[in-house]
């Protein structure tokens, strides 16, 4: 996709479909109102909204507001501004004619702006059982005669390769691949792309993230809180389908794809698929799959067969732990622990190499076996730091353990 030309006068209309739902009042709305706040998104955009549920923007924006980190002196005008840009349409996702109806409301927007070349960007923020109907539909029915079409698709894309399989070929048929976006919006955050940023702009750590150097990667993604949002998705799928093969994998690919031939799209897309390409399947002796129950020492923190909301007979796994090898002449030998959980002891997101123990003679180091470690944690708050030994204060040569912190928030120079 083209870089965002803020002067550009071109119509384009962005539809977000699903839109009572979660994600887009959570992100997708407050990214669009951060990018027209800082005046990125192109004048002539118009923001539509697509689902069953009858939305009207008056009740939607409170809807939204909260995490839309709003600054009550500066943003008001504005905010009110933003709104006046979005347009409601209730719709089946299975009816053509509601289809209809979303290109005629997407047509007067254009033709009010005075284009009849528009771009038109279509974002799916609705679970896969509506992938289908909702392609199909868009494709037959709301693709832009003119200007560029896009269609955004969410993870998980189906539950299986079996299941994903159909709905590539539909996909495939109602949109060119230079259409498709199947996102993984793990990719966008900072700390991932500093992973990228970390490893091949400086020496130290681009000749060491390799199998002679690493004795393990570990990637953790941990959620406190219990199944609770999306219940019925989450059965559905489970923790592996959620988190695992989507996000968790790309952070796997980030740390241990090799420098591409140039950061264009396409070459950073074929170095992680090439990473995908050299895992190896693992062995069902390598997962650990879990489901959590009730607390023994909290009785308010439920299992989750115990929910109201999820079936009394589910094995839906909540809890799973991988251990991945990558047939590669740099990480062969290393292995890549993944774990990911809901209800867990804490919440915590992050992707820790670990390097190989040093030898050392040092007195009083025997007790203190610490190996350095690159740590970048997402969640609870962005933040990278080394793990290190550094020699304790005072006349002995004792060793303590030590953190270097790199700053990777927005006051860094
Ligand atoms: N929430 C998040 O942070 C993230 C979510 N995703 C993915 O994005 C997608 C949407 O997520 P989220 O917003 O949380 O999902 P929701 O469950 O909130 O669903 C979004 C909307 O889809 C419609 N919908 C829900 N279930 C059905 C159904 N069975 N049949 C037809 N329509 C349905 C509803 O709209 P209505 O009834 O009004 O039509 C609902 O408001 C999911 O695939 C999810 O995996 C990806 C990354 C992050
Ligand atoms: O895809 C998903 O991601 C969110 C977590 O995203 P984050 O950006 O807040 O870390 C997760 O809560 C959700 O279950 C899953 O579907």
């Amino acid at each position: 996709m083209q870089p965002i030309d803020p002067n550009n006068d071109t119509a384009t209309s962005f539809v977000v479909l699903g839109a009572s739902g979660k994600l887009a009042k959570e992100k997708i709305f407050p990214a669009l109102w951060a990018l027209y706040r800082d005046n990125r998104l192109p004048q002539g955009t118009r923001i539509f909204t697509y689902c069953r549920t009858k939305l009207h923007t008056r009740t939607f924006r409170l809807t939204c507001a909260p995490y839309m980190d709003l600054d009550p002196e500066r943003d008001p005008p504005k905010f009110n501004i933003f709104w006046t840009t979005v347009h409601c349409v209730q719709g089946q996702y299975d009816q053509a004619d509601d289809y209809v109806a979303l290109t005629e409301a997407m047509v007067r927007q254009e033709t009010k702006h005075n284009q009849v070349y528009a771009n038109r960007i279509f974002y799916l923020a609705l679970p896969p059982i509506t992938f289908d109907h909702v392609t199909l539909n868009l494709g037959r029915m709301c693709k832009s005669p003119l200007g560029c079409t896009r269609i955004v698709v969410e993870k998980p894309f189906a539950r299986n390769d079996l299941t994903f399989k159909p709905y590539q070929t539909l996909l495939c048929q109602s949109f060119k691949e230079s259409q498709i976006y199947m996102i993984d919006h793990y990719l966008s955050k900072q700390i991932s792309q500093n992973l990228f940023g970390l490893r091949f702009a400086n020496n130290l750590w681009s000749e060491t993230l390799n199998n002679r150097h690493v004795a393990a990667v570990l990637i953790t993604w941990k959620c406190e809180k219990p199944v609770k949002d999306h219940a019925e998705y989450f059965n559905f799928y489970g923790i592996i389908r959620d988190v695992m093969t989507n996000h968790m994998m790309q952070l796997l690919a980030l740390v241990a794809m090799d420098k591409p031939y140039s950061n264009t799209i396409d070459d950073l897309r074929d170095g992680r698929l090439k990473i995908f390409k050299d895992v190896v399947t693992p062995d069902m002796g390598d997962v650990i799959i879990g489901q959590y129950r009730r607390s023994e020492t909290d009785p308010e923190k439920m299992g989750y067969t115990e929910h109201s909301y999820i079936p009394k007979d589910s094995m839906t796994p909540t809890f799973a732990m991988v251990v991945l090898h990558i047939k590669s002449r740099r990480w062969s030998g290393v292995p890549f622990i993944l774990r990911a959980g809901q209800a867990m002891n804490d919440t915590k997101i992050e992707v820790r190499m670990q390097y190989k123990s040093v030898a050392c003679d040092e007195g009083n180091s025997k007790d203190l076996d610490i190996r350095n470690e690159l740590v970048l944690r997402l969640v609870p708050f962005e933040e990278i730091f080394m793990r290190l030994r550094l020699k304790q204060p005072g006349e002995e040569l004792c060793l303590k353990e030590a953190a270097l912190n790199l700053r990777v928030d927005e006051r860094d120079t």
